[in-house]
C-alpha cells in the first residue's frame, strides 16, 4: 500500500484539543495526538480513564464537546461501514458465513441490485484473497460458531481490512482469547501490519501486549496532578501522560523475557496506573516526535 496524492500530505489521525464530558464528569481532558501512516499505536490506561470513549470519538460514534478529530485531513463524521473496527467479540454476524461476513461492508455500502456482476465477483475475489492472508480460506463457507476464538478474530480482521479504512481500530481484540492463542494472534497481527503497511490504533488492558505490539505506546491516565486554575490536584479526566516510540519485534516473542522489556512495563505502570505516583500535568514525558503537550492556560 503506497500513500500517494493529497492523502500523503495528511497525518492519518489528528486529534486536537479534544475534550469530552458526560454531564458534569470530564472523561477526556484536552487530548492532542497525531498519528502517522504506518504507526502501530497501542493505548493503555487504568480502568475508566476514557480509552473506549476516545476510540468511539475516532469512530464517530460520539461527538467531542470541544476540539477536532481529522482522519486523513477530513473531519470524522458519523460511523459508516467503511470504518474498520475489531472488537473483543461481536464483530461477526452469526447468521452469515465467514465469506459473507467479510463481504458485508461492501454490500452495505453499495446498492447491490444495480452492481454489475463483474464488480461483485471482484469483491469476492478480494475477500477470498484476504481470507487467504488471514489463513481462513478453507473456512470461507463456515459460520462463526464453527470457528475457534482465534479464527473468529482473524475473520473480523479480514472483515475490517476489506473496507480499506485509513486506520484499523481495535478495541481489546484479543481480550477473550486464551494466552497461547492470544500470542499467536499478536504475531499474526504484527506480520500483517508489516506486510500491508497498516496504521493501527489498538486499545488494550494488557501492558505486556501493548509494549510488545506497539511501534508507539500511549498511556492515557486520570492519575495526574493538575492545578490549571481549578485548585490543587483537581482531576479533570484522562490525559495522555506518556508517549513512547518502541521497536516492535514481529516474528519473535523472545523480547518478552528480556529485562528491558519488563522494565518498560514497570515504568509504564508507574507513569499511568499508580494513583499514588502522580506526575504533574506540566511534566508529562512525551518523547515521541509527533507528541506535543497541550498548552496550559494558567
Ligand atoms: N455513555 C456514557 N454515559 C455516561 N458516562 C459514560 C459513558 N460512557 C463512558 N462513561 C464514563 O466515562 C468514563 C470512561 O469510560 P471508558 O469506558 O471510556 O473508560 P475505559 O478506559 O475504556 O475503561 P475500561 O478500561 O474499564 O474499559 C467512565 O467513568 C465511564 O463510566
Amino acid at each position: 500500500m503506497t500513500l500517494t496524492g493529497a492523502g500523503a500530505a495528511f497525518k492519518k489521525l489528528e486529534i486536537t484539543d479534544v475534550v469530552k464530558s458526560y454531564g458534569s464528569k470530564c472523561v477526556l481532558d484536552d487530548i492532542d495526538l497525531h498519528v502517522s501512516h504506518g504507526e502501530f499505536c497501542t493505548l493503555v490506561g487504568p480502568s475508566g480513564c476514557g480509552k473506549s470513549t476516545l476510540l468511539r470519538l475516532i469512530l464517530g460514534q460520539e461527538q467531542s464537546d470541544q476540539g477536532s478529530i481529522l482522519v486523513e485531513g477530513q473531519p470524522v463524521g458519523f460511523p459508516d461501514p467503511y470504518r474498520g473496527i475489531v472488537f473483543q467479540k461481536y464483530s461477526l454476524f452469526p447468521h452469515l458465513s465467514v465469506l459473507d461476513n467479510v463481504l458485508l461492508g461492501k454490500h452495505l455500502t453499495h446498492q447491490r441490485w444495480w452492481m454489475p456482476w463483474r464488480r461483485q465477483s471482484d469483491w469476492k475475489e478480494e475477500a477470498m484473497s484476504l481470507l487467504e492472508r488471514v489463513r481462513l480460506a478453507e473456512a470461507a463457507e463456515k459460520y462463526p460458531h464453527e470457528l475457534s476464538g482465534g479464527m473468529q478474530q482473524r475473520a473480523a480482521i479480514a472483515q475490517a481490512l476489506i473496507m480499506k479504512h485509513p486506520i484499523l481500530l481495535m478495541d481489546e481484540p484479543f481480550g477473550a482469547l486464551d494466552p497461547d492463542t492470544r500470542e499467536d494472534l499478536q504475531i499474526f497481527l504484527l506480520d500483517i501490519w508489516e506486510k500491508e503497511q497498516l496504521t493501527i490504533f489498538f486499545v488494550t488492558h494488557d501492558l505486556e501486549e501493548a509494549c510488545f505490539l506497539g511501534s508507539r505506546l500511549l498511556v492515557l491516565s486520570q492519575y495526574y496532578t493538575d492545578d490549571r486554575g481549578n485548585g490543587p490536584s483537581v482531576n479533570r479526566g484522562g490525559k495522555i501522560v506518556a508517549d513512547h516510540s518502541l521497536k516492535n519485534s514481529a516474528g519473535s516473542t523472545v523480547i518478552k523475557d528480556q529485562v528491558e522489556f519488563r522494565d518498560l512495563i514497570e515504568s509504564v505502570r508507574r507513569e499511568g496506573f499508580s494513583p499514588e505516583i502522580r506526575q504533574h500535568v506540566d511534566n508529562f514525558n512525551l518523547n515521541h516526535p509527533d507528541s506535543f503537550r497541550t498548552l496550559n492556560e494558567y
